[in-house]
């Protein structure tokens, strides 16, 4: 079967330093992977590579189309979503209007219509990317109400207004509490299931070893472990990685 991504030889030098190396790695349909790795070990790199806005060596294939050199633009418009560690949000649009305008395909014209009509195709389309996110009762608010992870979640819904065939996902748990980054994973996994396959970066192990499929570990930059949640936590080459002992990977953050 075509995997959604497949990364084969992906590698990312910056000047002298070797950023990523040599890392082959598959998503496939309805899969949520993992990606995970102690801090500079090459995570948002690979993110930036496959997305197009880092220079990279390799190759790389969305849906059995292969996208290597191509601008992130293009790659955007044949499937590739991602979200940034900072979630950029238009704070005096409404949350609807947000994910609306995010939709893209449409064309600018046509989303200015649409947010002037304020209902139409686009407008049900968002309605129903917030349901999936369990953010319908905020439709109509203004994103400077909203708590980070709330925020948070408003970036995803956007990202996957544009119907990705991946959605990648870079660190959307930063600065959320236990409570918010479960909330976060539940959704997630209901994105998923809701037929997305994705890519989740993120430094909250809780979050990753519980809800991901399969989790990819790289250490400087080299894929070390590529297995299910609970392979990998026992894992002595990713323990060794994080914690040069016999730790576990939840116990560093
Ligand atoms: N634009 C850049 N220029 C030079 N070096 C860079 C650049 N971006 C990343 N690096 C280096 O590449 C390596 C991988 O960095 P990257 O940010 O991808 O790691 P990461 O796993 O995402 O880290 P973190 O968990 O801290 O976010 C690090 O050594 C980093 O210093």
């Amino acid at each position: 079967m075509t995997a959604v991504l497949r990364t084969t030889g992906l590698a990312v030098r910056y000047g002298g330093v070797s950023a990523l190396s040599d890392a082959d790695l598959t998503v496939e349909a309805g899969e949520l992977v993992g990606l995970i790795g102690p801090n500079g070990a090459g995570k948002t790199t690979f993110i930036d590579a496959v997305t197009g806005f880092a220079r990279s060596t390799g190759r790389v294939e969305l849906t059995g189309r292969e996208l290597t050199g191509l601008p992130p633009h293009v790659r955007a418009r044949h499937g590739l979503a991602r979200t940034w560690q900072a979630a950029e949000l238009f704070d005096d649009l409404s949350v609807r209007d947000n994910v609306i305008v995010a939709a893209g395909g449409p064309g600018f014209r046509r989303t200015a219509r649409e947010l002037l009509r304020g209902r139409g195709e686009g407008a049900a389309a968002a309605d129903a990317v917030l349901d999936r996110l369990g953010l319908t009762e905020l439709a109509d608010t203004e994103p400077t109400q909203l708590s980070q992870g709330q925020r948070k979640l408003v970036g995803v819904a956007r990202a996957l207004a544009a119907r990705p065939a991946l959605l990648c996902l870079d660190e959307p748990a930063a600065g959320l509490d236990s409570t918010e980054s479960a909330g976060l994973g539940k959704h997630l996994r209901s994105v998923v299931d809701g037929g997305t396959p994705m890519l989740l970066v993120d430094h909250d192990m809780g979050l990753v070893l519980s809800v991901c499929d399969r989790v990819v570990v790289l250490d400087f930059g080299r894929v070390i472990a590529d297995g299910p949640p609970e392979e990998i936590r026992t894992d002595q080459r990713v323990l060794t990685a994080y914690l040069g002992s016999s730790a576990s990977p939840e116990a560093t953050r």
